[in-house]
C-alpha cells in the first residue's frame, strides 16, 4: 500500500472515481471528479482515507449501508453524487459506448426512477453461527452486507426484510450460501430460492409455514413450487401476467410502463410486429393491442405465461409465440418478410446474430432495448451499416444509483 494524494479526474464505468498515477488509472471508490483525496494505493485499487476538497456535486447518501468504509453494500455505487450530475454521467455511459462504435448522436433526457420503486431484488443469504446474513455483496467482494433497510427497493419488500431473512436462513442453514429472488407482485411477494437442490423435510415445512403465515404469495426452490397461496400477478399495459418462478421481469414497474409507451408509440401503424427475446410478454402483449405479433423467446415457462395471458385477455390482435434460441438460430431475414416492425430486448450479451439478420431484412422500424450500452452499440452499428437510421436514444434509470443503465434506441429505414 502506498499513501498518496491524488486528484480524481472522472468516474469510471463501475462508479468509482478515477485518478492517474504514473500514467496508469487508479480507482478510488466514493471519489468524485475535481476532488483531491488521500488514498492508500495498491496497484489500480485504492482505499480512500480522506477527501480534502469535496466536489460541489457531492450529495449526502440517503442509505445507511452506503459509504466509503468496509462493509459497504455493493448494490449502489453513486448515492454520493447530486442527481443531475449522476444522470449526466449515466447518459454519458451510453454516449461513450456509441461513440466507441463511431455512432455520434444526441442522447435524450434520462427517464428517472425514484427511490422505493424497484419491485425485484436478488438477495444472497449465508448462515453464520446462530444468525443469517441477508443482503447484497459488498462492493468488489463476495462478503455479504447484512441489510436492515434499502432506499432503492419498494416498501412492499423492505417492510418484509426480517421475515425474508428468516425464510432464507432455513435454506442457508446447511452451510451453502443461497440466492433469494423476491418479486413484489400485485398479489403479494413471489419468492424464489436457488443455490441448493433440496431442503430437509422439517425445514421445508417451516419455510412453507412462514410463507403462509406472513401472507406471501409463493415460495419456490429452483423451478419447484413449495407453496403457492396465490398466483403472483403482474400487469403489462393492463394485461394480467402470472410470471413463472424467478423469471425475468423489468426491475421497476414505472420503468416498464415508460418503456412500453416508447416502444408501442414508435411501432404504432405497423401491421405485423415481432418481439424478439420477449420474456413473459412485456412488449408483445402491449403491441398486440395495435398489430399482429410474433413473440420469440428461449424460455418455455416464460412463453407459457405469455400464451396464458394472451388467451385470457380480450381484444388482442393475433399473437403467436415461438420457442427459439435466437443466439444460435436468429429469425432469418426471409422469415421476417411479412414483419414491418421489431422490438428486441436481449440479455446483456446483446443480439449480434439477430441484428445481422435484421440488417438484411425488409423490416422498416426497430426498437432496440438494452441494459448493456456496449452490446447495444455493437448491434446498432450492424443495423446502421445495413441501412437503418438511428432516430433517438433514450436512457432509463431503471437501476437507480447502480452503474447499470437501460436504453431504448429507435431506428428506421
Ligand atoms: C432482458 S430480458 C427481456 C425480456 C422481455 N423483453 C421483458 O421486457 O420482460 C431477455 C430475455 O431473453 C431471453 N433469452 C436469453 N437468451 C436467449 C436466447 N439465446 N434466445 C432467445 N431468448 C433468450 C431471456 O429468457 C429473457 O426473457
Amino acid at each position: 500500500m502506498t499513501a498518496r494524494t491524488v486528484t480524481i479526474e472522472s468516474i469510471g464505468a463501475q462508479g468509482d472515481g478515477v485518478a492517474t498515477v504514473d500514467g496508469n488509472p487508479v480507482y478510488v471508490g466514493y471519489g468524485l471528479p475535481g476532488e483531491t483525496a488521500k488514498i492508500e494505493q495498491d496497484g489500480s485499487k485504492s482505499r480512500l482515507v480522506a477527501i480534502d476538497t469535496p466536489s460541489p456535486d457531492r450529495a449526502k447518501p440517503p442509505c445507511p449501508h452506503f459509504g466509503p468504509d468496509g462493509n459497504r453494500c455493493g448494490g449502489c455505487a453513486l448515492q454520493h453524487l447530486e442527481i443531475g450530475a449522476y444522470h449526466s454521467w449515466k447518459a454519458g455511459l451510453v454516449a461513450n459506448a456509441l461513440a466507441a462504435r463511431g455512432i455520434e448522436t444526441a442522447i435524450a433526457d434520462m427517464i428517472p426512477c425514484a427511490p422505493g420503486q424497484r419491485r425485484r431484488a436478488v438477495f444472497t443469504a449465508r448462515a453464520i453461527k446462530d444468525r443469517t446474513l441477508f443482503g447484497f455483496h459488498e462492493s468488489g467482494t463476495h462478503r455479504i452486507v447484512d441489510i436492515g433497510s434499502c432506499t432503492v427497493l419498494s416498501d412492499g419488500i423492505v417492510s418484509e426484510l426480517a421475515k425474508l431473512r428468516a425464510i432464507a436462513g432455513l435454506f442457508a442453514r446447511g452451510g451453502k450460501p443461497v440466492r433469494m429472488t423476491v418479486l413484489e407482485s400485485l398479489t403479494g411477494l413471489d419468492i424464489s430460492v436457488d443455490g441448493i437442490s433440496k431442503l430437509p423435510e422439517k425445514r421445508q415445512r417451516q419455510a412453507v409455514d412462514l410463507t403462509l403465515n406472513h401472507g406471501f404469495a409463493r415460495l419456490c426452490l429452483g423451478s419447484e413450487t413449495l407453496v403457492e397461496a396465490r398466483r403472483p400477478v403482474l400487469q403489462f399495459a393492463g394485461t394480467n401476467v402470472e410470471p413463472p418462478p424467478g423469471s425475468f421481469v423489468q426491475a421497476s414497474a414505472h420503468a416498464q410502463e415508460r418503456m412500453i409507451a416508447i416502444v408501442t408509440g414508435y411501432l404504432q401503424g405497423s401491421k405485423s410486429a415481432a418481439d424478439l427475446f420477449c420474456g413473459c410478454g412485456t412488449f408483445a402483449l402491449a403491441l398486440a393491442r395495435q398489430s399482429a405479433v410474433l413473440a420469440v423467446e428461449s424460455s418455455a415457462p416464460a412463453l407459457a405465461a405469455l400464451d396464458h395471458a394472451a388467451r385470457h385477455t380480450q381484444g388482442l390482435k393475433p399473437l403467436r409465440t415461438e420457442r427459439r434460441d435466437l443466439f444460435r438460430r436468429p429469425m432469418m431475414a426471409n422469415e421476417l418478410k411479412k414483419t414491418d416492425a421489431v422490438v428486441f430486448d436481449p440479455p446483456r450479451a446483446g443480439a449480434q446474430a439477430q441484428a445481422t439478420e435484421l440488417a438484411a431484412s425488409n423490416v422498416q422500424k426497430i426498437a432496440a432495448v438494452s441494459c448493456n450500452p456496449a452490446t447495444l452499440a455493437r448491434d446498432l452499428r450492424i443495423l446502421i451499416d445495413g441501412g437503418f437510421r438511428l432516430t433517438s436514444v433514450t436512457p432509463i434509470d431503471q437501476f437507480l444509483w447502480s452503474p447499470h443503465v437501460e436504453a431504448i434506441a429507435l431506428l428506421e429505414r
